[in-house]
Parts: structure tokens; C-alpha cells; sequence
């Protein structure tokens, strides 16, 4: 999908009319202002929308969320062969719910607590209240026995509330985050209410493993419910929970990989740079889980003690703009910004830069560009649900070239076994992975590059939906 696209108003569709509904707090597409003062549609941020994307193109259902823009109210309209329903957030809300409630109380906890996650009862209402527009919205909207996929953190309370309104559903959730380790979540003070929230689902999914064990551990404490294996019985209903780790278009990547014009305009990135002998990429929306300043540590310290020189060596770092005006967002943009600006000032020459960094967001040709241009991918994140990055880079490696170096704190670190594996707290062991990768022989990169390719090529996004639908279907 291009940052943007084509959208067209479409009739307002009957209510009661889809039998296969996507809901997540975010649509695929943001309505922005232009510079010249018209409404225009962007791509949304983050990898649930790239995932998701290729699922809804290709399916008959439509996709319920938010549009992005505060108090504005829209009907149902189409965009590249998806049917969209938006559901309206008011400003307040915005600032409650979803900067509030969902990331910095929800998405702190969730991963690591990391930053110190915030209790505010204020947020918990707007959670509760958007929440229930949502499931509302869907209640509207769906077919009688229609399949319902809730999605993601922000609207763990809709399977409750749809089962509620609409018990002839089917409804599945999966959370693109991971699951915490009971002894965190238990600081949370609605947790008993939240995993109810959860349980009005008929299948819930995880990404790892770990996070539905996490999971159950949390339900056999909190709720009134048998947990036996990955099944819960709670009242006359089983809900089941299981890991179905997420995945890429990987045809979509390596067919982009394979054009003419990004390929050209990969070269094109590297003369650009002045054609060091090695490129090092980022990319990551500017959050703190992802371990940009752990990244930046170790090639800064790298440089320090001569074992990287500029000239040989560049790092791209994308760091694409995200929930801006949460605190803890706002101060690790300044944090990242004025590290880069000391490590270019200390080691830049007229002709080369140390870091060459990107505040954008780029439509996917230019993602494959950049991932074609790079000779190491690092992926350092604190924790991570999947990172898709990880996979992109891999899909984009037809000629088995290329290193990746990986956060063992990343779901994908479990289906890419052969990447460099880092803890990336561990900054000498960082140092040391960051150099292997850059002297990596070909018939190493060879070798670890063809098994993560026949990974992602085996497990793309369209078998990830599959094998979560039909298992939602069969009830076993
Ligand atoms: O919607 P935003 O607040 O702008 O945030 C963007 C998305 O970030 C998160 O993405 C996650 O989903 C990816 C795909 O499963 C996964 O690879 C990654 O590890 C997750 O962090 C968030 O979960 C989404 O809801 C957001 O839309
Ligand atoms: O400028 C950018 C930066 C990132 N992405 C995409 O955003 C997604 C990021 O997903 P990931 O799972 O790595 O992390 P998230 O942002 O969801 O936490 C990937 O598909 C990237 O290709 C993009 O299209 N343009």
C-alpha cells in the first residue's frame, strides 16, 4: 500500500452486512491535512496495518477503526479494494484513551516496563468508553454468525462487549504485543477486568509462546475460570489461547526486491552516501522499546576505538515519527536527536557522515530500497511483539547476501534462529555481533540468509490469518 492511495466515498453500506469484520484502533490509512489545506489520506504507521493490509485486500470484509483525525465524523467509504467503517474519537478521547490508556499505561507494561506506566482512573473510563463504540460499531455492521477479529491491546474489551450485544458471533482477538509476565501485570489495577474483557473471545492469539503462557498464568490467578492446557472453561463457554506468531507479504517484499527501479534506487542510496564499503540500516518508529539509544551506543563507542571508520562505514537510522505527544515519546526524540548530533559532530568529514538520520515515514518501494541498500540490518529492540523489519530485510535478500543482526527480545528472534542473536543491554556483546556482521564472509551470510528465507517464504501473513481463522473456525 503506498503512503498514499486511492479512496473513493463509497455508498453507506447496510447495516448488518459483513460476515468477515477486522477491528483495530487504527484503519490502514490517516486522514492528514495538506499543506495546501486539503483533507488527503496517509498510510498509518506500524506493522499491524502492514500486515493486515494484504489480508483485507484480498478478502471480502471490511476493516473497523479509527481514521486518525479528532472529532471528525465519517461515513463508511472504500480504499484499494478494502471496505472501511471509521469509528470517531473525539479530541479528549484521543488524549485519554489512546495517548493515555493504551500507550502510556498499556504499551509500558506490557513490554518490560521500560518507562514507568501510569495509573490514571481518568483514562481507564475513556478506555472503557471507547471500547464499547467499537464493539458497538461491529455489532452494527456484522452478519448474523459473522467471523469478528479484534486486534491488539487498545481494544481489549471489545470481545466482552460484542459478545454481549451480539452472542451469534464468532470473535477471535489477537494481540500484536506481548503478553507480561504475571508479576507485572498484576500492578495493573483493572487487570481482572481486562482479562474478562479478553475471555468474551472464542480464540485468543499471542505471538510467542511465552505470551499466552504469560496469559494463562494471569487468568488462572485472577479470574474464575479451569485453565487445563491452552483451554479455559469459564462458565458454559471454552475460550482457547495459543501463539500464532505474525508475518510479512513475503511475495509482495521480494517481488518489489525485484524491479529495476529499486534496485536502481538502492544503488542510487549508495552513491548517495558516497559509496562507503558498508551500510548499516535502522528503522523503527521513534519509541523506546525499539533500543535506538543501545544501537547508537555501540556504533558510537565502535568509532571511538577505531574498529569503524566514516568513510568505510554509515549507518542509516529511519526513525519514523510516532505518538508524539506522549511524554516519554517526546523525550526520547530529543534524547536520540542530540545523540546523533554529537556523533556526527565528533566524527564526520566534509565528505561522510557517521549516522545518516531520517525522521520520515516512506511508502514501502523506498522501505525495500533501503533494505536492499544495506549490507547489516540491526534490530536492537528492549521488546518487541514480532518486529516485521527483521522479516522485510530477510525477504528482500534474494541473493542470499546480507547480515541480520537481531534482539533475542523480538518475537521474530524465535522463527529466525540463523540471524546474528544479540541481548542488546549487553553492549560489548552488541559491539562484538555489530563487527561479525560487518566482516561476515559471503558463504556464512549465504548460509544463515537461505534458512531465514525458507522460514518467512514458508510462514508469510496469509498463512498466519489462515491458520488463525480456520482455527477459530474448527473450535478446536
Ligand atoms: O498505531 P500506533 O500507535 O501509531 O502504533 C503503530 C503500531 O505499533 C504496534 O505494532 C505491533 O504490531 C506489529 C505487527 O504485529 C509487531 O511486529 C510489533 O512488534 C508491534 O509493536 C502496535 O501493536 C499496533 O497496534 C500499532 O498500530
Ligand atoms: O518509514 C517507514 C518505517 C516503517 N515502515 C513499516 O512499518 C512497519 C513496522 O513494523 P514493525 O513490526 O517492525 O514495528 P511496529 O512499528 O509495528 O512496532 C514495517 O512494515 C515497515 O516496513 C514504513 O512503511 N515506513
Amino acid at each position: 500500500m503506498p503512503a498514499t492511495g486511492k479512496t473513493k466515498k463509497s455508498t453507506k453500506k447496510n447495516a448488518k452486512e459483513f460476515d468477515f469484520i477486522v477491528v483495530s484502533n487504527r484503519l490502514p490509512v490517516d486522514r492528514v491535512r495538506n499543506a495546501d489545506g486539503k483533507d488527503d489520506w496517509r498510510r498509518s504507521p506500524g506493522g499491524l496495518v502492514t500486515a493486515l493490509g494484504p489480508v483485507m485486500a484480498k478478502s471480502d470484509g471490511a476493516w473497523v477503526g479509527w481514521h486518525g483525525a479528532p472529532g471528525e465524523k465519517l461515513d463508511a467509504f472504500g480504499h484499494e479494494n478494502m471496505k472501511l467503517i471509521p469509528v470517531e474519537l473525539s479530541a479528549e478521547e484521543v488524549e485519554l484513551y489512546y495517548e493515555g490508556f493504551a500507550n502510556a499505561t498499556l504499551w509500558p507494561l506490557y513490554h518490560d516496563v521500560i518507562a514507568p506506566p501510569e495509573f490514571h482512573r481518568t483514562w481507564w473510563e475513556a478506555y472503557r468508553t471507547v471500547n464499547k463504540r467499537f464493539a458497538d460499531a461491529v455489532a452494527h455492521s456484522a452478519a448474523q454468525g459473522a467471523i469478528v477479529w479484534v486486534q491488539d491491546y487498545q481494544l481489549q474489551l471489545v470481545p466482552k462487549y460484542l459478545r454481549e450485544a451480539r452472542p451469534d458471533l464468532q470473535i477471535g482477538f489477537f494481540n500484536h504485543i506481548p503478553f507480561p509476565p504475571l508479576e507485572i501485570y498484576a500492578q495493573l489495577p483493572w487487570r481482572r477486568a481486562l482479562l474478562e474483557g479478553l475471555l468474551g473471545a472464542d480464540l485468543l492469539g499471542f505471538q510467542r509462546p511465552n505470551d499466552a503462557s504469560n496469559f494463562l498464568r494471569c487468568v488462572r490467578r485472577y479470574v474464575n475460570a479451569t485453565v487445563k492446557q491452552n483451554q479455559i472453561t469459564i462458565g458454559e463457554r471454552t475460550v482457547r489461547a495459543g501463539a500464532f506468531p505474525i508475518s510479512i507479504d513475503t511475495a509482495q517484499i521480494s517481488a518489489l526486491a525485484a524491479t529495476p527501479e529499486v534496485q536502481e534506487r538502492a544503488k542510487q542510496i549508495r552513491r548517495d552516501l558516497g559509496n562507503p564499503k558498508t551500510v548499516l540500516l535502522g528503522v523503527d518508529r521513534l519509541d523506546y522499546t525499539k533500543g535506538i539509544r543501545h544501537r547508537l551506543k555501540a556504533f558510537s563507542e565502535l568509532l571511538e576505538e577505531g574498529r569503524l571508520n566514516v568513510g568505510d562505514v554509515t549507518l542509516i537510522q529511519v526513525a519514523s515519527p510516532s505518538r508524539e505527544r506522549v511524554e516519554s515519546y517526546r523525550m526520547l526524540r530529543e534524547e536520540v536527536e542530540g545523540t546523533v548530533g554529537r556523533i556526527n559532530g565528533t566524527f564526520d568529514t566534509i565528505q561522510h557522515t557517521a549516522v545518516r538520520y531520517l525522521h520520515h515515514s516512506y511508502p514501502l518501494a523506498e522501505m525495500v530500497a533501503l533494505y536492499l541498500a544495506a549490507d547489516v540490518m540491526l534490530v536492537t529492540a528492549l521488546r518487541d511483539g514480532m518486529n516485521l523489519v527483521a522479516k522485510e530485510y530477510v525477504a528482500t535478500r534474494a541473493n542470499n547476501d546480507g547480515a541480520l543482526v537481531l534482539s533475542e527480545f523480538t518475537g521474530a528472534a524465535d522463527q529466525l534462529r540463523q540471524a546474528l542473536l544479540i541481548n542488546p543491554h549487553d553492549i560489548d556483546g552488541l559491539k562484538d555481533s555489530m563487527m561479525a556482521a560487518v566482516e561476515i564472509s559471503a558463504s556464512e551470510s549465504a548460509r544463515r540468509m537461505r534458512l531465514m528465507r525458507r522460514q518467512i517464504l514458508d510462514h508469510d501473513v496469509e498463512r498466519w490469518s489462515q491458520e488463525f481463522l480456520s482455527s477459530l473456525r474448527s473450535k478446536t
